[in-house]
């Protein structure tokens, strides 16, 4: 079983591609990072660490990896070949790989009928139905009806905490225990793929949201407000009583939705939550609060994860979620200079106000509520 993976960052090695070839797969990783490509090429095996108590080690085998761009026509027919197509690239840079994939998924019609899933493995909702249609745009009508039986886009759930790594060796990588992935059977063509430790759910809606509106909101909250505070990593940031409470206050409010739209139940939801405080916590592990906070522009979005909890909190109750505002209000805040959508982001403020980026990004308008209390809470955080 051949498994094409882009993004040989974190999440690809330190997740993706660890639980694949456990899994059996013989993983090719695509990246655009030369040194990267080229310790994987020679070495062909990496190390990933358990950041638990006991520090277990794991030795990758079996995986090589191709660069996306000098080895372009390479990786076009690994693609043609693999049984899975898998992606952590980050949510811009999909619309990037797209002609490459779809030059693969070409390539397979005149070479063969076994099926392949494409799975994007990124922080948003829908994510391999966004890069099916950036492939789909390369590809003819006829050539899109002629892939239809033989390739699938199912949408996924990826977590695990996986930090920037320090390490000598720069391919090992050094990531929490708790892991979860999420797939989507819906868009599958034919056969499950055999990967071991994954789930797979009729419906993602409810997974991914919880995830994001949960994991990710409090990651958010956590970097935005530890930034404000000057913390430089999520533990630190924790430490800080005040930061602590913000953070479990806002999950309580994203929470109340989630068990309100999907019907989890209160005491399984709130142990959810305490888990992930806790591994907010962990102490074998050093996440910087710049890296949780990147892309505050992204994560700005209407359909991510502060402005839509916050959205459907006031939709569902006519309440203000003051803990979620407060976090939006943090996040307008975050001036990191070698972050570009921050420095964007505060170009726009500047130019535009607190309701001008509001308005840009979350599609929230200035009379709106929400952006009339985000706007009090920017006041009383800076
Ligand atoms: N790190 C985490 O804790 C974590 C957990 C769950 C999900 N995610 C998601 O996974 C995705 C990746 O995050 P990450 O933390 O691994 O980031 P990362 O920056 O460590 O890895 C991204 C990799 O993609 C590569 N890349 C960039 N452009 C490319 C291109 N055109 N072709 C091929 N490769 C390209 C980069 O060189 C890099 O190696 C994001 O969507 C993130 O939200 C991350
Ligand atoms: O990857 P991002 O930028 O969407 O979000 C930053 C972190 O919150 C994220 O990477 C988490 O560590 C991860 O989602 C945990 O599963």
């Amino acid at each position: 079983m051949l498994a094409v993976h882009f993004g040989a960052g974190n999440i690809g090695r330190g997740f993706i591609g660890s639980l694949l070839s456990q899994s059996g797969f013989e993983v090719v990783f695509v990246d655009v990072n030369d040194e990267l490509v080229q310790h994987l090429q020679e070495r062909q095996q990496y190390r990933v660490v358990i950041a638990g108590e006991a520090r277990e080690e794991q030795i990758i085998r079996g995986v090589s990896a191709l660069h996306s761009q000098k080895q372009y026509e390479e990786v076009v027919s690994r693609i043609a070949q693999a049984d899975l197509v898998t992606t952590a690239v980050g949510p811009n840079v999909l619309p990037h790989i797209a002609k490459v994939i779809a030059d693969g998924l070409r390539k397979r019609l005149s070479t063969t009928e076994k099926r392949v899933h494409v799975i994007a493995c990124e922080n948003m909702i829908g994510g391999s139905s966004f890069l099916k249609k950036h492939v789909m745009d390369y590809l003819s009508e006829e050539e899109q009806a002629a892939l239809t039986p033989f390739c699938g886009f199912p949408n996924s759930a990826v977590d695990r905490i996986v930090p920037n790594q320090k390490n000598d060796d720069p391919l090992m990588v050094v990531v929490e225990p708790f892991f979860e992935w999420v797939i989507e059977t819906k868009e599958m063509i034919g056969d499950i793929p055999a990967i071991v430790g994954a789930h797979f759910v009729a419906e993602l809606q409810p997974y991914i949201e919880r995830k994001l509106f949960t994991v990710n909101t409090g990651h958010a909250l956590a970097a935005y407000l530890g930034y404000a505070k000057n913390y430089a990593t999520i533990n630190e940031a924790m430490e800080d009583d005040l930061v602590r409470a913000d953070v479990t206050k806002a999950l309580y409010e994203s929470g109340r939705v989630l068990i309100e739209k999907y019907g989890w139940s209160a005491e399984e939801h709130g142990a959810y939550i305490r888990k992930i405080v806790q591994r907010f916590t962990n102490p074998a592990m050093t996440d910087e609060v710049t890296r949780v906070a990147r892309s505050p522009i992204r994560k700005l979005g209407a359909n991510d994860r502060l402005v839509s909890p916050a959205s459907q909190y006031y939709n569902l109750f006519g309440e203000i979620p003051h803990r979620l505002v407060k976090g939006i209000a943090a996040l307008l805040l975050f001036d990191y200079q070698e972050d570009a959508e921050a420095v964007e982001l505060q170009k726009t403020i500047r130019e535009r106000g607190i309701e001008g980026a509001l308005l840009q990004y979350a599609q929230l308008q200035a009379d709106h509520p929400l952006t009339i209390a985000i706007k009090e809470q920017v006041d009383m955080l800076k």
